[in-house]
C-alpha cells in the first residue's frame, strides 16, 4: 500500500522553543537559529537556541519531575511508554517527511524509523519487571543477616543524539532511561532538530511534565548539561571526538557515561562467498541510500584477490543502477544528501586526500553533475564514490568519512588481512562473507569489534545488544544492558538480630 505523507506544512513542528517542564519555553537568551533543508540549502525555519539560563532550569524541572516519577509505578511506566509508542506509529509518515526535510534523508527510507523508535517503547516497557535485585548469601548465618539488591534510578539523564536519524534515536533512547525511573533531556543535533520537536509535541500530553524534555542548542548547551551536577548520567550518539570531550567534561563531576560512537567498519569477503549475494551486499553495506551517514557502514571492504576484480565491476554497476540523488522528500528518491555543508566539505576533503595518497577512483568523487541547473543544485551532496587499491596507511583506510565513500582493499594472506582489519582505532562493527562456517568462526574470534555478521551487512535485532569497542563506545544499547545501564544497584544488609 503506497503510503500517504501529510503536506510538508501539516508535519512541520508549530513550535521552534524550548520543551521542558511540561511546557514550551521561549529562551531566555532570546537566541534562535536556522535550521536548513539539505536538499536545498535553503532556511527552513529558526529554532530556538538553549544557553546556560535555560539549561538550568530544564534540569531543575526534570529534576523535580525525578522525584516523583521514580515512584510511579510500574504498570503506570508500562502504560505511558506504550502510549507513546502507539502515538508514533499513527505519525511514521508525518516524522519521516521532516526529518526528510531536515536530514536530508530520503522520506520513504525513513519510515521505518517511526516503527524502530515505537518498538524501542514497548520493548522497554515490557522489560522494566527485569530490574529486579538479588537475595544473596553472606559470611555470617542466615539467621543473623539478611542481604539483598536492589536496582534504583539514577536521576536526570541527558542524550546527545546524533544527526542521521534524529527522532528514531530521540524516541527510542529515551525509552530505557524512562522505563527505568529516570528523567530525560534530550538535546537533537545542531542540523536537524525539528522532528524532536514534533516529538516533543506529539508526546507533550503523553508523559508527566519534566518526565521528557527537548532542548535545542549547540555547545553552551551541551556544555552546560555535561557538567550540570543534577545530571547524573551523560550519553551520546555520535562522533568519538564529541565522546571525547563530553567525557571530559562529565569527569569533573564523576558522572558515568554511555557512548555509542562512530565505525570504520570492516567487511571480509573470502574466495567461497556466494558472489551475487556478496555484492548485494557490500553495496547494502555502505547505506548510500543516507549518503553513508551510518555509524555501522562496512566502509572498508576486503575483497580477497581471487574475487576482488569481478565483485569490485558488478558493485560499481548496481550502485550506478540504484542510486541517483534526489530531493530527500520525494518518495521515489534513492539517495539522499548529507546532512549539512560542513558535512559535505568533510567528505569532499577526504576523496581529495584518497586522490593525493595514490588511490584509484573507480565512481563518482564528486556533486552529481546531473543537479547543475536544479532546485537542488545547493543541496549537499555527494556522489555514491568507491575507491580501489586502497591501502591500509591511507587517510581514506583509517578514519571514519561518514559519507558515501567505499574503500576497497585487496587482500592474499588471511593473517595480514586481519591484522590490517583490526589495526585502526575503531571497534563497531564487522561483516564476514564466507560459506564455511569454521571459516566464519575463526574472523568471529579475531575481529575487533562488538557486533558481528556471518553473510550479512547493518542490520539490528532488538534485544541483541548493538555496541563499540576501542574508541567505538561504551555500553551495549537495544538490549536488557541498556536498561541495566541507566540503574544502580542499591545493596542491603538487615541485622536481624
Ligand atoms: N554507535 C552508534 O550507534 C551510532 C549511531 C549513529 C551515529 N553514530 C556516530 O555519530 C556520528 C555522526 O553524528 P553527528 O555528526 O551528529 O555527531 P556529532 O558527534 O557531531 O554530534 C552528536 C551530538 O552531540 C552533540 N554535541 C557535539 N559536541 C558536543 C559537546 N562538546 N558536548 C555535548 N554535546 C555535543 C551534537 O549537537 C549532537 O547532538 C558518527 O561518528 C557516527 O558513526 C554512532
Amino acid at each position: 500500500m503506497e503510503t500517504a505523507y501529510p503536506p510538508l506544512s501539516e508535519a512541520l513542528p508549530s513550535h521552534h522553543d524550548l520543551f521542558y517542564g511540561g511546557e514550551w519555553q521561549a529562551p531566555i537568551t532570546g537566541r534562535y537559529c536556522e535550521t536548513l533543508n539539505p536538499s536545498t540549502g535553503q532556511p527552513i525555519v529558526q529554532v530556538a537556541e538553549a544557553g546556560l539560563p535555560d539549561v538550568e532550569r530544564a534540569v531543575e524541572a526534570a529534576h523535580q519531575a525525578f522525584l516523583s516519577w521514580r515512584k510511579t509505578p510500574v504498570s503506570e511506566r508500562q502504560s505511558y511508554l506504550r502510549r507513546a509508542g502507539a502515538v508514533l506509529r499513527d505519525h511514521a509518515a508525518e516524522l519521516a517527511l521532516v526529518d526528510a526535510v531536515n536530514t536530508g534523508n530520503p522520506v520513504a527510507a525513513m519510515l521505518i524509523d517511526a516503527q524502530r523508535a515505537a518498538n524501542s517503547l514497548d520493548y522497554f516497557a515490557g522489560l522494566i519487571p527485569m530490574l529486579r535485585g538479588e537475595v544473596l548469601p553472606g559470611p555470617f548465618p542466615t539467621d543473623d543477616y539478611l542481604h539483598y539488591t536492589v536496582r534504583e534510578p539514577i536521576g536526570v539523564v541527558a542524550r546527545f543524539v546524533a544527526s542521521n536519524h534524529p527522532f528514531m534515536f530521540a524516541g527510542s533512547r529515551m525509552a530505557s532511561a524512562i522505563a527505568a525511573g529516570n528523567t530525560v533531556i534530550i538535546k537533537p543535533p545542531e542540523q536537524a532538530p525539528l522532528s524532536c520537536l514534533r516529538l516533543a509535541e506529539l508526546l507533550q500530553d503523553i508523559f508527566p511534565p519534566g518526565v521528557f524534555s527537548i532542548l535545542p542548542g549547540g555547545p553552551e548547551c551541551g556544555q552546560a548539561l555535561t557538567s550540570h551536577p543534577l545530571v547524573k548520567k551523560v550519553t551520546l550518539i555520535g562522533s568519538v571526538a564529541t565522546g571525547k570531550a563530553i567525557q571530559r567534561s562529565a569527569a569533573n563531576s564523576m558522572k558515568q557515561t554511555h557512548m555509542e560512537l562512530g565505525g570504520k567498519n570492516a567487511l571480509i569477503a573470502f574466495p567461497d562467498a556466494d558472489i551475487d549475494h556478496l555484492v548485494q551486499s557490500v553495496v547494502a553495506g555502505m547505506n548510500f541510500t543516507w549518503a553513508g551517514q551510518s555509524c555501522g557502514s562496512t566502509s572498508r571492504v576486503f575483497l580477497h584477490e581471487s574475487i576482488h576484480d569481478q565483485v569490485l565491476a558488478r558493485v560499481v554497476e548496481r550502485i550506478q543502477k540504484d542510486y541517483r540523488a534526489g530531493d530527500a522528500t520525494d518518495p521515489a528518491t534513492t539517495m539522499g544528501s548529507l546532512v549539512s555543508q560542513t558535512a559535505q566539505d568533510r567528505v569532499l576533503g577526504y576523496i581529495a586526500s584518497a586522490k593525493v595518497e595514490g588511490a584509484r577512483l573507480v565512481i563518482g568523487g564528486g556533486r552529481p553533475r546531473e543537479l547543475a541547473g536544479t532546485s537542488l543544485v545547493g543541496g549537499f551532496f555527494v556522489e555514491p564514490t568507491v575507491f580501489a587499491d586502497v591501502t591500509p596507511d591511507m587517510t581514506i583506510a583509517r578514519e571514519e568519512i561518514f559519507g558515501p565513500v567505499m574503500s576497497v582493499l585487496r587482500w592474499r594472506e588471511e593473517d595480514e588481512m586481519i591484522r590490517i582489519v583490526n589495526s585502526i582505532n575503531y571497534g563497531l562493527t564487522g561483516s564476514i562473507f564466507t560459506k564455511d562456517l569454521a571459516t566464519a568462526q575463526r574472523m568471529i574470534n579475531q575481529v575487533e569489534a562488538g557486533f558481528v555478521w556471518v553473510n550479512d551487512v547493518c542490520k539490528h535485532f532488538l534485544n541483541v545488544p548493538f555496541g563499540g569497542i576501542k574508541e567505538s563506545g561504551i555500553g551495549r544499547d537495544e538490549c536488557l544492558d541498556e536498561l541495566l545501564a541507566f540503574v544502580t544497584t542499591k545493596s542491603v544488609n538487615i541485622k536481624l538480630r
